[in-house]
């Protein structure tokens, strides 16, 4: 069996190596000749699997996609073509969740705010979406959803896109679709960023082309901007650079890249491949991950704000990518993006880190107690 990874994908050697033959390359160039002879192939985002890539696939049997967001994929060409397909859902929420709870505490820093009290709405109430909402829960802020998908699915407790948009905050965790009733290419719009107020905050960390960025540069250009974290961005891996002055943090598509939420998504297309190929599942996702620089800390005390965003720094330091970010774009460097992502150094999640003494709060915030 030949299996094509994606150079970014960690341990597909661990997991693959000893029942098949590996080959690794760049997913953001991959060529329809690399699929020549290939049984599985393994992509991430950056990859798009569609009609041309497969144009040359003579052997192939099997796609999978370590990530959550699957809008890359043609699965309907592979449904076509009897290719099996497997994706990895929640594999990275955790990382997301990290992510915006470092976001905001920066934000709350910059902004002099205490987060305790504030709104904050998430646009996508599912798996990254509800692991956002625990942690501000877990920071006293009152959480709005709104998924309008799963209202209609019977759900209860959900606001329309009106009052989500009234938040403090605003984090967006919705999957990019281009139609239907909820299509999500550009829900946030001209109209909505011009009626949103200066001292609000929003917050992407799902797709780029959710928000209009043209759009929100010329709000950013006007006399009263928004708080800005963005971790993606319309038309990836170029970007409307102009933008980025007027972002307080920006990333290079990095929110789900915890070391643990690689694991489980490369984890997930080993054991989906071994069921198409009816192999037992012989390795076990712990074995992969090393242990953390630091394990535990011990609190005399439960953590104010200030006390939440030095142990959150002491894992997960959001204001090293963004500097790394703005470096990145200031050289000039073309790929600098990519570069980032591939070179991003091993990022543990906030849960490889245990609370000891006063516990109170910290699987809320995605700490180990
Ligand atoms: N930046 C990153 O590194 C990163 C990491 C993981 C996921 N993502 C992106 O985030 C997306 C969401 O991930 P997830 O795991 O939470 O997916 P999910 O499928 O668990 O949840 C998405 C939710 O969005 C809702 N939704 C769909 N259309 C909507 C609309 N118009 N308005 C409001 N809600 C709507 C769905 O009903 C669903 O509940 C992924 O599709 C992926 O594109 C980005
Ligand atoms: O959808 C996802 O899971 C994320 O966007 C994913 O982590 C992005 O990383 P990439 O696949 O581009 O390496």
């Amino acid at each position: 069996m030949k299996v094509l990874a994606d150079e970014n994908m960690p341990f597909v050697h661990e997991l693959f190596g000893d029942w098949a033959e590996v080959v690794t390359a760049p997913g953001r160039t991959l060529r329809p000749e690399q699929l020549r002879g290939v049984d599985a192939l393994l992509v991430r985002s950056i990859t798009q699997v569609n009609e041309a890539l497969l144009s040359e696939a003579d052997r192939l049997g099997f796609v999978g996609t370590a990530t959550i967001g699957c809008d890359h994929v043609d699965t309907g060409l592979l449904a076509r073509r009897g290719i099996a397909f497997a994706s990895a859902p929640g594999c990275n929420k955790v990382a997301v969740g990290d992510y915006v709870l470092a976001a905001l505490l920066r934000v709350a820093a910059h902004k002099q705010w205490q987060l305790a009290g504030k709104t904050l709405a998430v646009i996508g109430a599912g798996n990254t979406g509800s692991e956002v909402a625990r942690r501000a829960e877990g920071l006293g802020m009152r959480v709005l959803r709104c998924d309008p998908p799963l209202a209609e699915a019977g759900a209860s407790g959900l606001v329309d896109i009106d009052q989500a948009l009234t938040a403090d905050v605003i984090s967006f965790h919705v999957p990019i679709t281009h139609e239907g009733p909820y299509a999500t290419h550009h829900l946030l719009n001209r109209p909505r960023i011009e009626r949103l107020h200066a001292q609000q905050v929003l917050i992407n960390a799902c797709r780029g082309d959710v928000w209009d960025n043209h759009a929100l540069l010329a709000r950013q250009q006007g006399g009263s901007p928004l708080t800005l974290v963005m971790d993606v961005w319309e038309h990836e891996p170029l970007l409307l650079a102009e933008l980025v002055p007027h972002v307080l943090i920006a990333t290079a598509h990095i929110a789900g890249y915890s070391l643990e939420g690689k694991a489980r998504g490369t984890f997930a297309l080993y054991r989906a491949l071994c069921d198409h190929g009816e192999r037992p599942v012989a390795r076990h996702l712990d074995e992969l991950l090393p242990a953390p620089e630091v394990s535990a800390v011990s609190l005399n005390d439960r953590p104010d704000q200030a006390m939440v965003a030095r142990l959150v720094r002491l894992v997960y330091d959001i204001e090293q990518d963004d500097a790394n970010f703005r470096r990145g774009l200031a050289s000039g460097e073309a790929s600098f993006f990519d570069r980032l992502r591939k070179d991003y150094a091993d990022r543990r999640e906030l849960g490889s880190l245990q609370w000891c003494g006063v516990t109170e709060g910290a699987e809320v915030l995605g700490f180990k107690a």
